[in-house]
């Protein structure tokens, strides 16, 4: 399988504390991976690093084969990494359609002077994006709360809302920390059954952070357990759930 996304000997450091160490990882087109590891463990760091967020103290991160070390966030959205965050960061004020047209407005096809001017092909490239808005947020039955206040929305579909924006950047590699925090079991197991369905939908790469541990053994083909920043075992549900040291490191303090 081709290696959509790889790092080699990725580290950061604050002050004297190495958050992650010699991080190397691949995922490949089409892979659906998880991130564990037990509290401070080096997760969203990693998110961090491979969104621009921070930059590496030392190693490689290659998207597609391109180096991602000196770009900006925004730069990276645009190659094609959109992730969703822990808290969720929706713009409560604003009504549901309205953050998905956010995320789809760096691929706005009209120009700033047809927007300023409102000339015809600004009209139509706000309908495009009405439309395409109206159609991802259909994947996630949030189509009959488009005018919503997105502030709103239940606290589950707030969580579906962020991954419909996600999704609206057209990313290839969507990293998702802790989707499920804070849901309750019945929309934790609609999750799940959304998260497999985008993969498939949108032929993307989904990289996962995720605490329930039920979630990500059940939908992740691979997982990578982090501790005090470095990985501590790669491998299938079944690997990982057999591992003794992770059974030691995380599993056991979870059960
Ligand atoms: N900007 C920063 N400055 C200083 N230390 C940081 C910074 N960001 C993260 N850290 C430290 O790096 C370590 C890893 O933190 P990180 O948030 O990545 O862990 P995590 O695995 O995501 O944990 P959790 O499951 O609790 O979210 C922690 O010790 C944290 O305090």
């Amino acid at each position: 399988m081709k290696p959509l996304l790889k790092t080699s000997g990725l580290g950061i450091q604050f002050g004297g504390l190495k958050a992650v160490d010699e991080f190397n990882f691949e995922i490949g087109e089409g892979q659906l991976f998880g991130l564990i590891g037990p509290n401070g463990a080096g997760k969203t760091t990693i998110f961090n690093l491979l969104t621009g967020v921070y930059k590496p103290t030392s190693g490689k991160i290659l998207l597609d084969g391109v180096s991602l070390n000196k770009k900006s966030p925004t730069q990276i959205t645009q190659m094609g990494i959109a992730r969703t965050f822990q808290n969720i960061r929706l713009f409560k004020e604003m009504s549901v359609i309205d953050n998905v047209k956010v995320g789809l407005h760096h691929s706005h096809e009209y120009s700033l002077l047809s927007s300023i001017l409102h000339l015809p092909s600004y009209f139509k490239g706000e309908e495009k994006m009405d439309q395409k808005a109206r159609e991802l947020l259909s994947v996630f039955g949030l189509e009959e709360f488009a005018d919503v206040k997105a502030s709103n929305l239940p606290y589950g579909k707030q969580r579906q809302l962020e991954i419909a924006r996600a999704l609206a950047t057209s990313p290839k590699l969507l990293l998702l920390d802790e989707p499920a925090a804070g849901m309750n079991p019945t929309e934790t197991a609609e999750l799940m059954e959304t998260i497999a369905l985008i993969r498939k939908k949108f032929d993307i790469s989904i990289l996962l952070i995720e605490h329930d541990m039920k979630l990500v053994m059940g939908i992740c083909e691979k997982i990578c357990v982090l501790n005090f920043g470095t990985v501590l075992a790669f491998g299938s549900p079944d690997e990982i759930r057999n591992n003794p040291e992770v059974v030691a490191a995380y599993l056991g303090s979870e059960e």
